[in-house]
């Protein structure tokens, strides 16, 4: 695992745009998005840039079940007004929120993923140790799947929302196996309320307790976190 460490948010989204730029430059064609607080900085760097990602594909980790695309709180609506709308890609996926037959779309969305090997993989961090959708528990091995979100996470999003009770309590996430099978993987977190999640990360035991630690037996991982994340790493 390779950790950088920034001053803050925005200097953090000036060197995720540097490891997409590298990415496309090694010939990354498929990426794996993320959405949230955390990558909000490094999609401002690329639609500030001249990167094409008109011939690549991108795939998200997760939607909450039953809003639809155009729904302002919807992870689709969310990609589309940050970085889509200025950077379209030639194909972009993310789970149907709506989807009438449940099991027909995660399966549809493993094939998904299947289909198109993701190059670089972008993940944020719950504040416990979440990534995607995929809670604590979670099978590491797993694929596309719903999931219910716990009371910390529905209480993380509320700021979305006008308030906790409109938060969905289900989503359709990527599983930590289809996101371990990403060439590349680049974690992005900022802020204290991450510095214990992130300690768990980088220097906890391999637990599903933490779903994100699984990340210290994949070849090639990137953490991109301010001070304040970093504030529970020992020997930084
Ligand atoms: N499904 C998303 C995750 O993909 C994201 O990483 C996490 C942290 O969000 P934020 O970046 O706003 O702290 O929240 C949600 O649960």
């Amino acid at each position: 695992m390779k950790v950088i460490i920034v001053k803050d948010q925005n200097a953090g989204g000036k060197a995720g745009y540097e490891v997409f730029a590298n990415a496309i430059e090694e010939g990354a064609t498929v990426f794996g998005l993320a959405t949230g607080g955390t990558p909000e900085t490094t999609y401002q760097e690329i639609v500030k840039s001249d990167l094409d990602f008109s011939k690549c594909t991108s795939i998200n980790l997760d939607e909450y079940v039953g809003l639809s695309a155009t729904d302002p709180q919807s992870y689709h609506h969310y990609m589309q007004e940050h970085l889509f709308e200025n950077k379209p890609f030639k194909k972009s996926y993310l789970p149907d929120g709506q989807a009438t037959d449940e099991n027909a779309e995660l399966k549809a969305y493993d094939q998904t993923i299947q289909d198109n090997p993701i190059d670089l993989q972008l993940l944020g961090i719950g504040t416990n140790g979440h990534i995607g959708f995929n809670e604590p528990g979670s099978d590491f091995k797993g694929q596309t799947h719903k999931v219910k979100l716990t009371d910390s996470t529905i209480a993380a999003n509320a700021r979305y929302f006008e308030d906790e009770t409109q938060v969905p309590h289900y989503a359709y996430s990527m599983g930590i196996g289809s996101i371990m099978q990403a060439k590349k993987i680049l974690l992005e977190a900022y802020g204290e309320n991450k510095a214990e999640a992130i300690a768990a990360t980088v220097q906890g035991p391999v637990s599903e307790e933490c779903p994100a630690s699984i990340l210290q037996t994949h070849p090639d991982v990137t953490l991109i976190i301010d001070e304040a994340a970093a504030k529970l790493l020992k020997n930084k």
